[in-house]
């Protein structure tokens, strides 16, 4: 049901962010009294978590150039910065010039600096956003009548799944829009996730068709994304790249098998493995690195042994090992290629046998 500052608060206070976690962040800020309040509300029946946020003076307005000024932290400077350029350009103007909203700039800076110090009180690897649901209608705003999605909303979601509807209403806010796009990592259905925490965050509006809340689903990822692309026409010298920024962007593996494509074509299909939130910033660099133009994707399970990294000497050289194991003992043990290569250079001997020596002291220690 779309996204606004107050709903991001109460959905991250749902889902365990003590509230004075928020209110420290908002203090540290802000020079002025602005109070975060938690209540317990219902939303068509759903018990959800409203937060409130009391200001002193509701009709402060301040530019960008002075918020910007405030010690913000990197997470909420980008979020309002993103909002600036938003608003800058609907509104033809430059982001300095940007007023906040009629609502005041207190609002803005508790709901953008709480959401921003929740996010970060979480640690999340990903944050994954489903189609956000901008609503209907018209808002009445401080020059007139805005169409819904507001300008700035229009702006702010550009190149992420947005639908019109359910209801005509504003679900979705410019603060709402500015945090989701400052903070999404990944756009898309629900990735496999093992379930820890839900936060269900609700707003003032309580229509009465649909239960008007914004869920935060915080867990652990499973699986893994399975990326694949055929490609017959990138020049072979540049797979390696390739290969070596997807591993840097966060995939997990990755990998090229020979093929023969239509025509008889020499190919190869590029192969990776991603967890899912950080699938978009992966796909990115397939079609940055690559001539490729589209890609095959599946969600596969994962099974994987528990690793432990130990290390052992060989005539005084050090080895990294990774060791393998599950409930019932010790499964495999292979010490770091790289780190072997390296001493056996610097020993003089065969790669072999500080291999077989490195892998033997390991399972004494391991077992
Ligand atoms: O007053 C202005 S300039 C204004 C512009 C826009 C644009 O999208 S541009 C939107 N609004 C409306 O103000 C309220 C408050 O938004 P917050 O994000 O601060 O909660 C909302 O209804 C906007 O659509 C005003
Ligand atoms: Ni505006």
């Amino acid at each position: 049901m779309g996204a606004s500052g107050d709903m991001l608060l109460g959905a991250l206070v749902g889902a365990g962010v003590p509230l004075p976690v928020l209110q420290d962040a908002v203090d540290a800020v802000a020079a002025e009294p602005i109070t975060l309040r938690e209540e317990r509300v219902t939303r068509r029946g759903l018990a959800a978590t409203r937060v409130h946020v009391d200001v002193g003076d509701s009709t402060t307005r301040r530019t960008w150039r002075e918020i910007r000024e405030l010690p913000l932290g990197r997470r909420a400077f980008a979020t309002f910065e993103r909002l600036a350029e938003a608003e800058a350009a609907v509104h033809a103007t430059t982001p300095e010039e940007v007023h906040f909203h009629e609502v005041g700039a207190l609002d803005a800076i508790a709901d953008v600096v709480g959401v921003c110090a929740g996010l970060d009180h979480l640690g999340l690897e990903a944050l994954v956003c489903s189609t956000v649901s901008v609503g209907g209608g018209f808002v009445d705003a401080a020059h007139g009548r805005l169409p819904v999605p507001a300008p700035a909303v229009v702006e702010l979601l550009r190149g992420v799944p947005t639908s019109g509807g359910p209801l005509e209403l504003e679900l979705c806010t410019p603060t709402g829009a500015a945090l989701l796009s400052a903070n999404v990592t990944g756009w898309g259905a629900q990735p496999p996730l093992e379930v820890r925490a839900v936060g269900t965050g609700a707003g003032g509006r309580d229509p009465e068709s649909h239960a008007n809340v914004l869920r935060l689903l915080v867990g652990e990822q499973s699986g893994a994304v399975l990326l694949e692309t055929n490609v017959d026409d990138l020049d072979p010298r540049v797979w390696p790249a390739a290969i070596e920024a997807l591993l840097a962007a966060g995939a997990s593996d990755a990998w090229l098998t020979p093929i023969v494509m239509k025509k008889g074509r020499p190919a190869h299909t590029l192969s990776v493995l991603v967890a899912p939130g950080r699938a978009e910033a992966v796909r990115r660099v397939v079609f940055e690195q690559t001539t490729s133009i589209g890609l095959r994707e599946s969600t596969v399970a994962k099974h994987a042994l528990q690793r432990q990294m130990v290390a052992v000497e060989v005539d005084g050289r050090s080895i990294a090992v990774k060791v393998a194991r599950d409930p019932a003992g010790v499964l495999n043990v292979q010490p770091e290629y790289e780190d072997v290569a390296a001493a056996a250079r610097a020993l003089g001997r065969p790669v072999k046998d500080v291999l077989q020596e490195a892998t033997a002291r390991a399972r004494t220690l391991a077992l």
